[in-house]
């Protein structure tokens, strides 16, 4: 028998109804499940300890080989809610911008649009831990994820990536998607795209065991993310790649 194919998935709260199938499927009896932030599978894809992750599209240049391999993704179509510049002033008068060291896509994005579609002129930090608190001032500070559906009720401004792209492109936005680095069989990547289409078919019940003190879910995962990777997100991803050659 093949060894099993080592998977790794985003630990927010977004990647939630992508993975409530898994249990009990039977497609977990030819993988093994791990779940860390996004720049951390990021650096295991590429390093080659994992064989197929959910993560971020800005590292695909980084693969030497490369395969998308499910129909679903971490995408938007407008506001994505979780990935936001947050400030205390508007955005002209922002002077730094803290980055998310949890990110690899939302950093490059934020760099397309203050160059090309906001035309700012700032400074950018780079942080290795905890820095929300930082965000004061003239200093802003981009944020992904869980801590970013928390952020959104402790600064006066946000700036959503998510809705700033669409404006920007009039196209959709993929910020993670699941990539292996090596081809997989057919009946794996079935069986794969069936248990995440499980908790899609059943958000209702994905919202009632996870929730949020921060933010209502199931906004969250109706208007918000939008996990079909259709040709439309897929032509989103590849202009937003052509920024970062
Ligand atoms: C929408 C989000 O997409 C995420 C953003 C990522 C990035 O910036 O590298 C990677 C994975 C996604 O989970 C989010 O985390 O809020």
């Amino acid at each position: 028998m093949e060894r099993k194919v080592k998977v790794a998935a985003v630990s927010y709260l977004n990647t939630k109804p992508l993975l409530y199938g898994f249990r009990d499927h039977k497609v977990l009896r030819s993988m093994e499940l791990t779940m860390d932030y996004p720049a951390k599978i990021a650096r295991q894809l590429i390093d080659g300890e994992v064989d197929l992750a959910l993560v971020p599209v800005a590292i695909i240049p980084k693969l030497k080989e490369y395969h998308i391999i499910a129909d679903f993704c971490i995408g938007a179509e407008g506001p994505v809610a979780s990935v936001c510049l947050f400030s205390e002033v508007p955005l002209q008068e922002i002077k730094r911008i803290y980055l998310d060291y949890q990110s690899r896509t939302s950093v490059a994005l934020l760099k397309v649009l203050v160059q090309e579609h906001w035309k700012l002129n700032v400074e950018f930090v780079e942080t290795t831990g905890d820095y929300q608190d930082l965000i004061k001032g003239t200093d802003a500070g981009l944020v992904i994820g869980d801590r970013a559906l928390r952020q959104r009720l402790v600064s006066p401004y946000i700036y959503d990536l998510g809705e700033a792209w669409v404006r920007f492109t009039s196209l959709p936005f993929v910020f993670a998607a699941w990539i292996s680095n090596r081809p997989l069989p057919v009946e794996f990547i079935q069986q794969f795209n069936d248990a995440n289409q499980i908790g899609l078919n059943n958000l209702p019940m994905v919202v009632s065991e996870n929730g949020s003190p921060d933010y209502d879910l199931t906004t969250y995962y109706t208007q918000n993310i939008s996990y079909r990777l259709t040709p439309a997100k897929r032509q989103g991803m590849q202009k937003f790649l052509s920024y970062l050659q």
